[in-house]
Formats: structure tokens, sequence, C-alpha cells
């Protein structure tokens, strides 16, 4: 089967600092991968570079069997992504807004305003689809992140925390929504420190440390016969087995007066 994305040998450093150091991998269509990793290893840095959104420094990177290269843009309207965080624009209502998206991505207007005043009415959000984001909770916003990915019902998303603020009722759709978007055949590729989540919806997890990948597989096949969550492979994997000595050293600094 041919990849839907390929990295290989990527390098990527900020000013002087070396985020990515020689990161490959490949992820099958169909799929929903789990992209995990600590603070700072680099997760969205690599879903930028494959967006075009930050610069390579060395190695290549290929979307839907394509190498891409800086300025190449038509290959992403075939992706929906959800970042890590966004500005969204306050002062339009949801449906504004998201008719808005929905033209970037080249649908007329009117038919995407249809299609999300729909999609925000599946969700509970009937009486917000007029009102301004200014006033959205958070969890409200990030379903209009959800939304705007989705609308132009792209082959593959990149989601980067995508439960961020939403309530448990919300997740439990979004978990299945994600699942059937894969059944119906599109690559997920998510991003996520809820590892228990993370470890329910991935056929396949990528654990990213110290620049590269570290850990390729099923969670099955990650877990072998060790029974662990992926939370305790996570900080086997990582090196980290201090959690215990760390909090009480914390609490001890708050309560010395
Ligand atoms: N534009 C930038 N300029 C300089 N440094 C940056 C920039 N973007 C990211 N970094 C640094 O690169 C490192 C990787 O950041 P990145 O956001 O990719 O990590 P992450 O794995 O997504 O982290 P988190 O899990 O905390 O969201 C961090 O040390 C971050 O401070």
């Amino acid at each position: 089967m041919a990849a839907i994305i390929e990295l290989s040998d990527v390098y990527k450093s900020y000013e002087v600092t070396p985020i990515l150091t020689g990161l490959s991998f490949s992820v099958d269509p169909g799929t929903i991968v789990g992209y995990i990793g600590p603070n700072g290893a680099g997760k969205s840095t690599t879903v930028k570079m494959i967006l075009g959104l930050t610069k390579v420094d060395r190695g290549t990177i290929s979307v839907f069997g394509q190498e891409i290269h800086p300025g190449d843009t038509d290959y992403k309207k075939r992706i929906g992504y959800v970042p890590e965080s966004a500005d969204v624009f306050d002062v339009l209502t949801a449906k504004e807004y998201l008719g808005f998206v929905g033209q970037l991505y080249g649908m007329p207007q009117a038919d995407a305003e249809a299609k999300a005043s729909e999609l925000l009415t599946i969700v509970g959000m009937k009486s917000s689809i007029d009102a301004r984001i200014s006033g959205f909770s958070k969890g409200m916003r990030q379903m209009v992140l959800i939304i705007a990915s989705l609308l132009h019902n792209p082959d593959l998303l990149f989601w980067d925390e995508p439960l961020n603020g939403l309530d448990a009722n919300s997740v439990l759709i979004i978990e299945e929504v994600l699942q059937r978007l894969r059944d119906s055949g599109k690559t997920i590729f998510y991003s996520s420190h809820i590892l228990d989540v993370v470890q329910k919806v991935s056929d396949r997890i990528l654990l990213l440390n110290d620049g590269k990948v570290i850990a390729n597989g099923t969670f099955a096949e990650l877990n072998a016969e060790k029974d662990q969550t992926l939370q305790e492979l996570f900080n086997e994997l990582t090196g980290f087995s201090e959690h215990g000595q760390k909090a009480a050293d914390f609490v001890n600094v708050i309560e010395a007066g």
C-alpha cells in the first residue's frame, strides 16, 4: 500500500536548537495514527512542516505520493487541520466564520454555511449558529475548529489536541466521528497528550522523543506482553520514572513558606 504521508530523514532546528534530528516515518491511508511525545518534542512542528507552514531544513516529505516543496498548495485542498491553538475571528458568527473557511477551500459560501449549520445543530449548538464567536466557551470554539477542518470533506486530517475543552458528551461524539471517518477511508494524524483516548482510537502509534520516532506500531505491538497502559509505556520509553519524587519536591517548595 502506498503511503499517504512519508517523512524521510527530516531535520529541523529553530535558531541553533535542533528539534527534529533524522525523523522518518510513513502513514498508510485509511488509518488513525496517534502522534505522541513529551512537551516540546516537535509534534506540532512536524505537522506544520507537512502543511508547508514551516520550512524543512533537510530531508524530504511526501504527501499523497508526491514530494512537497515550498509554495505547493494543491495538496492542501485535500487536507483538514485542527491546530493546537488558533485565532478564530471573534467578530464573526459561527456561520459566517465557517462560510468563510468553506470558501477558502473552494466551496460556495451558501453551501458551506448550510453544511456548517447542519453540523452545529447535530452537536447541540443550534442556538449559537448566528451568535458571535467572541461569546463562545472554549469547548464551543473547539467544536467550530473541528467543523472547519471537515467542511470540505478532506481525505487527510491533522488534528492537534482536537478534544481541548470539549465536554464529555462531545468527546464521545468526536471519538466516534474519527473512527467513522477512518472506516470510510480517510486518514487521521492525531496528536494528543490524552493518552487513554490515543490508545483507544489509534490504529498505530508513533512516539516522538529526542528528535526521532522511538516507537512505531500498533498499541498491542508496542505493549508486547507487558499489559501496560499507553501512559505507562510512554513513561518507560521516554525514561521518566520519577513523578512521585517530583510531586513531593514540588509540594515541599510550596509548603516551605
Ligand atoms: N516558531 C518557533 N520559533 C522558535 N522555537 C520554536 C518555534 N516553534 C516551536 N519552537 C520550539 O520547538 C520545540 C518544539 O515545539 P512543538 O510545538 O513542535 O512541540 P510539541 O511536541 O508540539 O509540544 P507540545 O506537546 O508542548 O505542544 C519547542 O521547544 C518550542 O519551543
